[in-house]
């Protein structure tokens, strides 16, 4: 399977495709909505998620509510896009159109943390605009869109469920232990930090909110929890086979992740190898770790346990105390851009998560079972469960 996005934060629309996904996957244009609200969702996001709507088209690759096996096209429109139009329009604009909009001003002081300065040094910029308006996270309403595709596949093919919330906000992290379930999954949507946990919650909201009174910006941890995976995703044979090395890549390219744990992570670097693994057992329903601290991948497969990832978000880098920079044009010092921004968006991050999970597993399970339709896929996979050597 492949996948591409394209698109500007504030440009007409997002544009996404992915191919290789069988026929026969159900999916309508109300799930891809309700996908995209979820996305917009999170205590912290800035006015910004309020004001803008995702105006959604699906272009191809289904007809009457399934996929038909071609490219799957998706478009994201933006509904700000005619209030930007003449800063963002392909043809160039006459200068004295553009002269004394305020959102045409060069962005010529870079934010430490975004991919401004490094961006205007790489592509010859004197102007972070063009810079910053691909690297924004807007692009990954895109990645959403995708992910509910790779999703119903998932569900419809293999009846496997994906479930995200968030461990911690800056220092707020949940008390709880407990693994959130697909039935805990609307109950953590409701939550404005989507906190399995009422009393984290309560202290991460509270965090967030010190945040915004300091003229600050918070990241913190996430996690994605999947149900119903077959042993055998995924591979031990080589290094970029190895489902654990795919889906790390998948969750780095998340803006602003910079770390990603399996299962218990760099927890597991500190204890004793007595109490790092999963030890095995036979039961009547087959098989099974009495643990699972491996998080469901070992030897870079999935080993039939829960698939359990997680995911490191830096805090905004748009920090209204704006951090000093340097104006590139003069060459002095200054402070960096600020106008409006998220001051965390951590839930988002969750939900571009298990997009991210959601494509990567649907990948490895077109690789392991092959097929051309959700039936055939079925098919593959039913036959490969009942033929294993050791169940
Ligand atoms: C859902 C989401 C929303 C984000 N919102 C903002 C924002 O409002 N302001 C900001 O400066 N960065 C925001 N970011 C982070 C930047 O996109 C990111 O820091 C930037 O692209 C630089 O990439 P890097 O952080 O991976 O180095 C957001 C990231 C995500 C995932
Ligand atoms: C638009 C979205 O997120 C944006 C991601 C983002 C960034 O720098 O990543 C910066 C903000 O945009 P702006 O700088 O225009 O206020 C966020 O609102 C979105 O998630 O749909």
């Amino acid at each position: 399977m492949r996948w591409l996005t394209a698109g500007e934060s504030h440009g007409p629309e997002l544009i996404a495709i992915l191919e290789g996904l069988p026929a026969g996957v159900e999916i309508t244009t109300s799930e891809l909505e309700e996908a995209l609200r979820r996305r917009r969702l999170g205590y912290g996001r800035g006015a910004r998620m309020k004001f803008e709507q995702d105006e959604l088209t699906i272009s191809g690759g289904v007809r009457h509510g399934r996929t038909l096996g071609s490219p799957v096209a998706i478009r994201v429109g933006n509904t700000e896009w005619p209030k930007w139009e003449q800063v963002m329009a392909a043809d160039p604009v006459d200068p004295a159109v553009l002269e004394g909009l305020a959102r045409n001003a060069p962005r010529s002081r870079p934010r430490p943390g975004h991919a401004d300065l490094a961006g205007m040094q790489k592509y010859g910029f004197d102007d972070a605009r063009p810079v910053l308006d691909r690297a924004s996270a807007r692009e990954t309403a895109a990645r959403v869109a995708l992910g509910q595709v790779a999703k119903n596949f998932l569900k419809q093919a293999l009846g496997v469920e994906i479930v995200s919330h968030v461990l911690s906000i800056g220092s707020a992290a949940t008390p709880s232990i407990e693994l959130p379930t697909p039935a805990d999954l609307a109950r953590i949507d409701d939550d404005p930090v989507r906190c399995f946990d009422p009393e984290g919650s309560a202290a991460m909201v509270a965090e967030i909110d010190k945040a915004h009174k300091e003229g600050d910006t918070l990241g913190g941890v996430v996690e994605v929890v999947v149900y119903g995976l077959p042993p055998g995703l995924g591979s031990y044979t080589h290094w970029d086979r190895r489902l654990d090395a795919r889906l790390a890549a998948a969750l780095m390219g998340i803006q602003a992740i910079k770390g990603v744990g399996v299962g218990d992570g760099f927890e597991t670097a500190r204890r004793p190898g007595s109490r790092a693994h999963d030890e095995i057992e036979n039961t009547e329903n087959g098989v099974r770790r009495i643990t699972n601290r491996a998080g469901g991948v070992e030897g870079g497969m999935t080993n039939g346990e829960p698939l359990r990832v997680s995911a490191a978000m830096k805090p905004i880098s748009t920090v209204p105390r704006a951090l000093a920079t340097i104006d590139v044009v003069t060459g002095e010092a200054a402070k960096a851009h600020h106008e409006r921004s998220d001051v965390c968006a951590v839930p988002a991050a969750a939900i571009v998560a298990e997009a991210m999970v959601a494509l990567v597993l649907a990948d490895a399970a077109v690789e392991k079972f092959g097929g051309d339709s959700v039936e055939e896929v079925a098919r593959n996979v039913s036959g490969y469960l009942s033929s294993l050597i050791i169940k």
